[in-house]
């Protein structure tokens, strides 16, 4: 059974008596520990899907199955649960609040899961220093950098305990050098288990993932998985790791 299960799914906007198809008939199935990557041009969808997949907006045809479970007619309460414990989320801007702490910024979604003070204090940490922001936790969110910003989004994740996590453009706001050091610590929690679904425009960036999925007017339009070119192109930059040369 695939954790993610998408049938018939479909979804129309409907504002003012004006109907905007936003995705037609997807069958799309993802498994446990999976990376994915999703491409497409501008308006073709790629955010509606994530929507739909994260529980943030229910299709209008079709069923969606996490874990086997239908969650397509969820009640919002029951949904907002699995938003909070199995799937977060990694967006293009951040979603931080600028005047709390990092640590505050982490904190927010545990207090909200009513984790004891003992343990998000030991989760908290134990995240930041996954993603190497240990010692910018009582700075305010409003005041570090956007790669940093980017760490506690990723911080956020970690420490409340998803197991999925959907990232809309998580790069699309920073210079290569830092999309490419964020890409890293998703590429590192993917290998520690995490499912991985992230929209991208930047083909290099949706390179990380091993399948890409390509998105044309709310079609499926490709499916595939990441070419071994790219595979040798990895394995030569760890070889140069693993030589302990500068691997650029
Ligand atoms: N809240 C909304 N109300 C009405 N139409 C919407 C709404 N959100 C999206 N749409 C429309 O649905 C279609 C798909 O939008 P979506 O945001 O999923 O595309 P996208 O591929 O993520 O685009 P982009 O790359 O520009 O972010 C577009 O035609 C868009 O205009």
């Amino acid at each position: 059974m695939a954790m993610i299960e998408l049938n018939h799914i479909s979804k129309e906007y409907r504002t003012d008596n004006i109907v905007t198809p936003a995705l037609s008939n997807i069958d799309l199935k993802i498994e446990q520990g999976e990376f994915v990557s999703i491409m497409g041009a501008s308006g073709s969808g790629k955010t509606t899907l994530l929507n739909i997949v994260g529980c943030m907006d229910a299709p209008t045809a079709g069923t969606y199955l996490f874990d086997g479970k239908d969650l397509s007619r969820e009640k919002e309460n029951n949904l907002s649960a699995i938003r909070g414990k199995r799937i977060a989320f990694v967006f293009q801007h951040f979603a931080l609040i600028g005047d709390y702490t990092i640590f505050e910024n982490v904190e927010m979604p545990l207090i909200k899961q009513s984790v004891s003070k003992t343990v998000r204090q030991q989760k908290i940490q134990s995240a930041l220093e996954a993603v190497g922001i240990k010692s910018l936790s009582k700075k305010k969110a409003a005041h570090i950098s956007g790669g940093q910003k980017q760490r506690v989004a990723i911080a956020r994740a970690i420490a409340c305990g998803a197991d999925v996590i959907l990232a809309d453009e998580p790069t699309g706001a920073l210079d290569s050098k830092t999309g490419k050091e964020i890409m890293e610590l998703f590429t590192n929690l993917n290998a520690e288990g995490k499912t991985i679904i992230l929209i991208t425009h930047d083909r290099k960036i949706a390179e990380y993932a091993k399948r890409l999925i390509t998105i044309q007017d709310g079609r499926i339009l490709s499916d595939e998985a990441i070419s071994k070119n790219n595979l040798a192109f990895s394995c030569t930059k760890y070889a140069f790791y693993a030589y302990g040369l500068q691997g650029k």
